[in-house]
């Protein structure tokens, strides 16, 4: 079946050229290659990592422009949306970010093959890391980490005064927005926009961005099992 690249315009007014198309063909045939080993992710077939996971990525650029902005993509997996978003903004700075050994040297691999620059792998624990890059950058993304709550309080010592925390989440978004009302402003965090979005081939989207609006307080992140045992009583 011919890819149909003129959705990147049509959907989400993304313009693609011929060597961006390249990379991303490249990215999946190293996925699926990679996916036979390693166990990467569920969705292999062209035409759901097309929609599921290439465009998917990309919804929230319709709410924000990207440059040249220094961006951390935590619990970034096989890649997403940290990869997708260096090949279609190329003068973006980009941290990939993951616990999981195994998926660091996926991501080496795929940043060596696709010969992609100003993009590093790190292998470590967002909650460590972060009081290392404490305050750094411009953008801390993430898409399916963790619970709403758990993974604002791994993302926001990262984040630069007046930086952005973008969470990429599927339907159950909303609901778990709730847990962000009492913890946002203790983590010096103000909600700016929760953004809804609907495609048949992408399915329900929820894209929630925050400003940073003061330094983190020394308390936070605490420690994982901490973060989760509250969120696990505030949510149940
Ligand atoms: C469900 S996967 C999602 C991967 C990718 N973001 C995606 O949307 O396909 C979650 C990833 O987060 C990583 N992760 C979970 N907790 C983490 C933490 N505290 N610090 C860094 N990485 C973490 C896991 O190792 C895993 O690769």
């Amino acid at each position: 079946m011919p890819i149909n690249w003129s959705v990147f315009k049509s959907i989400l007014n993304i313009d693609i050229n011929s060597s961006q198309q390249e990379q991303l063909l490249n990215f999946y045939e190293i996925l699926k290659q990679e996916n036979k080993k390693h166990n990467l992710t569920r969705v292999i077939n062209f035409e759901e990592v097309f929609y599921k996971h290439f465009l998917d990525c990309l919804v929230f650029t319709q709410n924000i422009k990207l440059n040249d902005q220094k961006i951390i993509d935590i619990g970034s997996g096989a890649g997403f949306p940290g990869i997708v978003l260096k090949i279609i903004f190329p003068n973006t700075k980009i941290t990939l970010l993951d616990s999981n050994n195994k998926k660091i040297s996926f991501l080496n691999k795929v940043i060596n093959d696709l010969k992609l620059v100003n993009i590093r792998a790190v292998h470590e624990r967002a909650e460590a890391l972060s009081r290392i890059e404490n305050e750094e950058y411009d953008i801390v993304i993430s898409r399916a980490v963790a619970y709403l709550d758990v993974i604002l309080e791994l993302s926001v010592r990262f984040a630069k005064k007046n930086g952005k925390i973008i969470l990429l989440k599927g339907p159950r978004g909303e609901q778990e927005l709730a847990s962000q009302v009492k913890l946002a402003p203790k983590l010096n965090l103000k909600l700016d926009d929760v953004s809804h979005f609907y495609h048949s081939e992408i399915g329900k989207r929820i894209n929630v961005f925050f400003t940073k609006v003061k330094e983190t307080p020394e308390l936070y992140p605490r420690e994982y099992a901490k973060i989760v045992k509250e969120s696990t009583k505030n949510n149940a």
